[in-house]
């Protein structure tokens, strides 16, 4: 029998379903590489079928349960990861042709020895969706967030602003770095724009990160412009020791190194400090680095500064992880907010009298944040509030609360752009005694 090459596409479906089916199942989003799609092209555009494909979630959600009566059918292999790429395909990339997105659907399904048997009816869903495409192109933005994560943001931040963060859902993330040395020639290069500070950002870019202009020679770091802020608010005198702890990949650990402090960068992760290392050294920086769990490290001396930017939720990088939204369940932000009750008690431990210790996390949650400041100034005496004020942060004054804290969300525009910048929470405080 004569070989019959794979339809055109087709590759690229197969990965991107086996990936999409994956996050579904639980797990983090991490974008194909070159590795799973060695062509540029297919593996931007599976990669971009993956994200629309999440981005969409809940609104897929809705044209699922009109288009299948019975639900989605148990045990179906990739079934319903093909299906939803194809769902985002017909109705919110018409570009890419309605054709292609049928045909290719039955033949990724008929390769999927759990799913073949659903071929027929693959197609009988996509041709229903076809005919109501312009409709379900028109769904309400009140669906692209869980009803749950929507009332609960609501009720934080009020119904206009959690508008905001659905249409910053679907807007994704520009990609912002944070620069080595002041360099108009390189932000010039880069086609970026100046943010705040040392921050500046991409709109759109043709090429992956390591092949921008400055990458090899170590000249920027990847750095959403909201988490850039917090190593920014120590205030202390170059070669003051600094305690980063929770430091992997070391984004922040860059910033402290650029400051000029003495930095020991701790954190309980091999495979995470592995990271650390490769990007410092890239940099050219030189942190002392520790492997420790950062709940009962105990250090000889006490630090000067503790930068703890703690395991959380992560639910304030949703415009880059769309899947956070449906993975984070109430019980595991208690399980985070306990973790970080656990890390403050022993950032306060190695912290000398005098010394400031800045707390963040990149969640939206008040729990992981205001709530954590609450807890902390009666779970440990000799801990106060060290305020933030707001001409510490120019260019992003209304992030400054009136207690002092700063509260960044994906509806403001930092440096006075477009907005967009992930969730992000800092307090400052001071160890009185
Ligand atoms: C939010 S990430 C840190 C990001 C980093 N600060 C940066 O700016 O690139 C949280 C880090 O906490 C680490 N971590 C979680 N639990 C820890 C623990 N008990 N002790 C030390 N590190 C921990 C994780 O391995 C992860 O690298």
């Amino acid at each position: 029998m004569a070989y019959k090459p794979d339809p055109a596409g087709l590759k690229l479906r197969l990965i991107a379903a086996q990936r999409l089916k994956a996050v579904l199942g639980g797990e983090h989003f991490v974008p194909l590489s070159s590795f799973d799609l060695p062509d540029g092209r297919d593996r931007a555009l599976a990669n971009r079928l993956i994200t629309m494909a999440l981005r969409r979630h809940g609104q897929i959600d809705a044209m699922i349960s009109e288009l299948l009566e019975k639900g989605l059918p148990p045990r179906a292999g990739t079934f319903e990861a093909v299906l939803r790429l194809s769902l985002v395909q017909l109705v919110f990339m018409p570009e890419l042709g309605a054709h292609s997105a049928l045909f290719l659907a039955v033949e990724a399904i008929k390769r999927d020895n759990k799913a073949r048997h659903l071929s027929g009816l693959m197609n009988a869903v996509l041709r229903k969706a076809q005919s109501n495409s312009a409709r379900y192109g028109l769904m309400d933005d009140d669906l692209l967030l869980p009803e749950t994560v929507r009332d609960r943001w609501t009720r934080a931040y009020g119904a206009e602003t959690v508008t905001q963060f659905a249409h910053a859902l679907v807007d994704g993330a520009p990609l912002d770095l944070t620069l080595r040395d002041d360099d108009p020639e390189l932000v010039e290069a880069l086609g970026a724009d100046h943010l705040l500070a040392d921050s500046a950002r991409i709109e759109s870019r043709d090429r992956p990160v390591e092949a921008l202009p400055g990458y090899d020679t170590g000249r920027f770091w990847v750095q959403d412009a909201a988490s850039a802020i917090p190593a920014r608010l120590f205030g202390l005198p170059a070669g003051s020791t600094i305690l980063d702890l929770c430091a992997a990949p070391g984004g922040k650990t860059a910033q402290l190194l650029k400051a000029g402090y003495a930095v020991t960068a701790l954190d309980n992760d091999g495979a995470r400090l592995e990271r650390l290392n490769t990007n410092m050294a890239r940099l050219g920086y030189t942190p002392y680095v520790v492997e420790a769990d950062a709940a009962t490290f105990a250090p000889g001396t006490p630090f000067q500064g503790i930068l703890l930017d703690a395991p959380c939720s992560a639910t304030g990088t949703f415009r880059r992880h769309p899947e956070v939204l449906r993975h984070r369940s109430a019980h595991d932000i208690a399980g985070r907010v306990r973790l970080q009750q656990a890390l403050l008690t022993n950032a306060f431990r190695c912290l000398e009298i005098g010394g400031t210790l800045i707390y963040c996390t990149c969640s939206l949650e008040p729990e992981e944040g205001e709530a954590q400041v609450d807890w902390a100034l009666h779970a440990l005496p000799g801990l106060e509030l060290a305020p933030i004020a707001p001409a510490e942060l120019v260019g992003l004054e209304q992030a400054v609360t009136a207690d002092g804290l700063v509260r960044t969300h994906p509806g403001m525009n930092p440096g006075g752009g477009k907005p967009g910048m992930d969730g992000f929470f800092v307090a400052r405080f001071r160890r009185t005694r």
